[in-house]
């Protein structure tokens, strides 16, 4: 079986103006044959179907790179293993999968293009239960966490310390998802708002979504001593070993600023002492729920700066504007390393500028937003890495952080 990625692509793109009915036929075609896995999703699928096509995007883009897709892949298989997906399921649904493309992508459909996407689908499935298997020696399906800390910084974000019941090894930058009580079988990913910590704690930002499930659950009705569900710590926005380390730039708009205030925690740990900068967005001051700790932070380190910014008070007596706008007062960024994360349309301004502005793409690092929740433009693929999370509640199915996991 040999990989044939023209013919994946070109089937694929058939299929692409009826996708949304491709991805119910598929669930339902899957849950006919195999109702027994039914029980392992939500009971709204809507996220689900944006997660299914986001992944199938992805996978398909990034058939000629076989390094990126089989990170991607080995992340996806590992992550499976909290859902409790086995090796026999991956037929279940690759059966599903084939009938779906047999029906939906109409002429383009040939035996050459049914031996292509079995090769491909073969070929993930195993890399994908490889890495599974591999993990499940060395790391927890998902890990039972209790609430230590839970602190109400505005009416609807939250400051959340967590303790999971055995240690949990994460790199800065990356998040979780989180599954409560409340909401069985519904995950929402969450950024680690720290560096590792010798209590094994983490701390989430969270704020709630008007309509949604598990945010609105983590702010407004869980206590201390509560317990929640998290699964394997995941995600791109990492920051690269260097010696010696450029100043850094970090732009954050809203609880954006979870996984830049774990970066910058990591620089602290790590002893070196690069500049960083980091300008902290929101839309009032009020709004600035974390510019206390931030504050107090850069009292301790001369070589960070905390740079407040608020959008929608022309009354606040600091810096004022949208923080794409904000970011290009300052002198050049060229040389900096660059973390941005906080609303898409934020990150792809901000970032768009700063590239324009002779910020080599490398050197940005970026949470890429809903990139991968929604589905990209099979034009334009995706290759930003790492997951998507949106506040924005989902009118279908109330929802906090569609991400880029396929079920
Ligand atoms: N909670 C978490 O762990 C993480 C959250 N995120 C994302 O960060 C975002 C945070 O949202 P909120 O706190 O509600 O932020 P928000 O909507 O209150 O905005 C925060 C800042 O971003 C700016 N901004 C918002 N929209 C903009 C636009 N279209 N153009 C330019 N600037 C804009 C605002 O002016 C403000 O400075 C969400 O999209 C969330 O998915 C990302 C990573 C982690």
């Amino acid at each position: 079986m040999s990989l044939n990625p023209r013919l994946i692509k070109e089937s694929f793109s058939a299929i692409e103006p009826v996708m949304g009915r491709a991805v119910a036929y598929f669930y339902g075609r899957l849950f006919a044959e195999s109702p027994q896995l039914r029980c392992m999703f939500p009971p709204a699928m809507d996220l689900q179907r944006d997660r299914l096509f986001a992944a199938l995007t992805r996978i398909v883009w990034s058939l000629d790179s076989p390094d990126s897709l089989g990170s991607y892949l080995g992340q996806l298989g590992r992550d499976h293993r909290k859902y409790g997906v086995l090796a026999e399921h991956h037929t279940a649904v690759g059966n599903a999968l084939m009938a779906t493309i047999r029906r939906f992508c109409g002429d383009a459909w040939t035996t050459e293009v049914e031996a292509a996407w079995v090769a491909a689908y073969t070929t993930a499935a195993n890399i994908m239960i490889e890495a599974a298997e591999a993990d499940a020696g060395v790391s927890p399906a998902w890990w039972l966490a209790e609430v230590v800390d839970h602190e109400l910084r505005t009416p609807d974000i939250a400051v959340i310390t967590l303790r999971p019941g055995t240690p949990m090894t994460f790199v800065p930058g990356q998040y979780v998802d989180v599954q409560v009580a409340r909401w069985p079988r519904v995950w929402r990913s969450y950024s680690i708002a720290n560096a590792p910590r010798p209590d094994n704690t983490i701390r989430l930002h969270v704020r709630a979504v008007r309509g949604g499930w598990v945010s609105t659950a983590l702010v407004s009705h869980t206590r201390i001593g509560d317990t929640v569900l998290l699964g394997p710590p995941v995600g791109t926005m990492t920051p690269p070993r260097q010696d010696p380390p450029r100043d850094i730039l970090c732009v954050a708009g809203g609880t954006g600023l979870a996984p830049v205030k774990a970066i910058v925690e990591h620089v602290i740990a790590s002893g070196l002492r690069p500049n960083i900068h980091l300008l902290y967005g929101a839309r009032t001051a009020a709004e600035l729920y974390d510019l206390q700790d931030l504050i107090r932070m850069e009292a301790g380190y001369p070589w960070l700066r905390i740079l407040p910014v608020v959008s929608g008070d022309p009354a606040y007596d600091g810096i004022r504007g949208p923080l794409p706008d904000v970011v290009r007062r300052f002198h050049s960024w060229a040389d900096h390393e660059v973390y941005v994360c906080g609303p898409p349309a934020m990150v792809e301004e901000t970032v768009r500028r700063l590239q324009h502005d002779g910020v080599p793409p490398a050197r940005v690092h970026r949470d890429p937003g809903p990139a991968e929740g929604r589905a990209p433009s099979l034009r334009q693929p995706d290759t930003a890495g790492g997951y998507g999370r949106t506040d924005r509640p989902n009118p279908a199915e109330p929802g906090e952080h569609p991400h880029n996991v396929a079920r």
